[in-house]
């Protein structure tokens, strides 16, 4: 291993206004982790940061400083052959870099959503967004069995919300649990309570129309249309934390524009905190809170 200056050590997790991050990333180190390789450079080091309630906190710099594989490990989602060799990543208080598979897929499935810049593509042109939409709300009920069973009560412990929170989640969850039980009794065919939810969710990310972007199919809307699509189903499971790295780079400016504005409404209408990774300079002074600048060995300034 090459040499390094120390560390220096900050363990304790700092509160603004009393409040304490809902992220805290310390002293991250990310490297690829083969035997034979496992030696050379990491890719990331000394990477800490936090990002509170409710905020909109962009993360920028250079390409290729290791803002991406930051979003991936923090969502447990760092392809095989790298990983999280030193550091902490403190989710609401907890250290999930120690989580096991099963915890990754729980807390990316209630409680953060990674918008990648792959996603697009994850969109089926040959389906429409009703049947991808539906999809997606049948993925979150199917999931949520199995773990539910097996590990009782741990995903109240892991929680304390604040009281609008609270009532925010109630009502997802509420319209959730109606909507598989609806469809388990339609056996699979969209119900009315299943559309209901979907017109509200695509009123929300900015559709005057939700019946014809559901009728749609991606090939017949434009790339910011797909992204606010795409937002919308990442959003149907309620996350808390959003993390969007670089939702605008595939749009023009008309429309990068509308989505980073339709991001500040989102983070109202959802309780939202976002981590927003991008290079529009203009962008991101106008919709976040705080800029971080990420360096090549990972200091932060900001
Ligand atoms: N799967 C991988 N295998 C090996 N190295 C990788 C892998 N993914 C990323 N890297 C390397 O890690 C470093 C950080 O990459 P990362 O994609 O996080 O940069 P970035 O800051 O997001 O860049 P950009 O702004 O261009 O998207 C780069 O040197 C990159 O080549």
């Amino acid at each position: 291993m090459e040499d390094r200056a120390p560390i220096r050590c900050r363990d304790t997790i700092e509160r603004v206004d009393g409040r304490l991050p809902l992220l805290h990333v310390e002293h991250l180190e990310i490297c690829r982790t083969g035997s034979a390789i496992c030696e050379s450079k990491p890719l990331l080091r000394d990477v800490s940061f936090s990002v509170y309630p409710g905020e909109i906190v962009a993360l920028t710099g250079a390409s290729g400083c290791g803002k991406s594989l930051t979003a991936h490990a923090i969502a447990g989602m760092l392809e095989p052959g790298i990983g999280v060799t030193q550091g902490h990543i403190y989710y609401d208080g907890e250290d999930v870099v120690p989580f096991h598979e099963q915890r990754w897929q729980w807390l990316r499935r209630e409680e953060v959503a990674l918008l990648i810049q792959q996603s697009l593509s994850g969109l089926n042109p040959i389906r429409t967004v009703r049947a991808q939409l539906t999809d997606t709300l049948r993925l979150h009920r199917r999931r949520q069995m199995p773990y539910e069973q097996q590990e009782p009560g741990h995903i109240e412990t892991a929680r304390s919300f604040s009281a609008p929170r609270q009532a925010v989640l109630q009502g997802v969850s509420r319209m959730r649990r109606l909507m598989s039980r609806a469809a388990e009794m339609a056996g699979g065919r969209t119900t009315q309570a299943q559309e209901a939810y979907l017109h509200a969710l695509l009123c929300k990310v900015g559709f005057a129309d939700p019946e014809r972007i559901l009728s749609s199919y991606p090939f017949e809307l434009s790339g910011g249309m797909c992204q606010r699509v795409l937002l919308a189903a990442m959003l149907s499971s309620g996350p808390r934390l959003f993390i969007a790295d670089e939702p605008t780079t595939a749009l023009d400016v008309i429309n990068r524009d509308k989505v980073l504005a339709l991001l500040q409404q989102l983070r109202q209408d959802f309780d939202l905190t976002i981590l927003l990774i991008s290079h529009d300079r203009r962008g991101i002074n106008r919709v976040a809170d705080r800029v971080l600048k990420m360096g090549p060995e990972g200091r932060m300034h900001g």
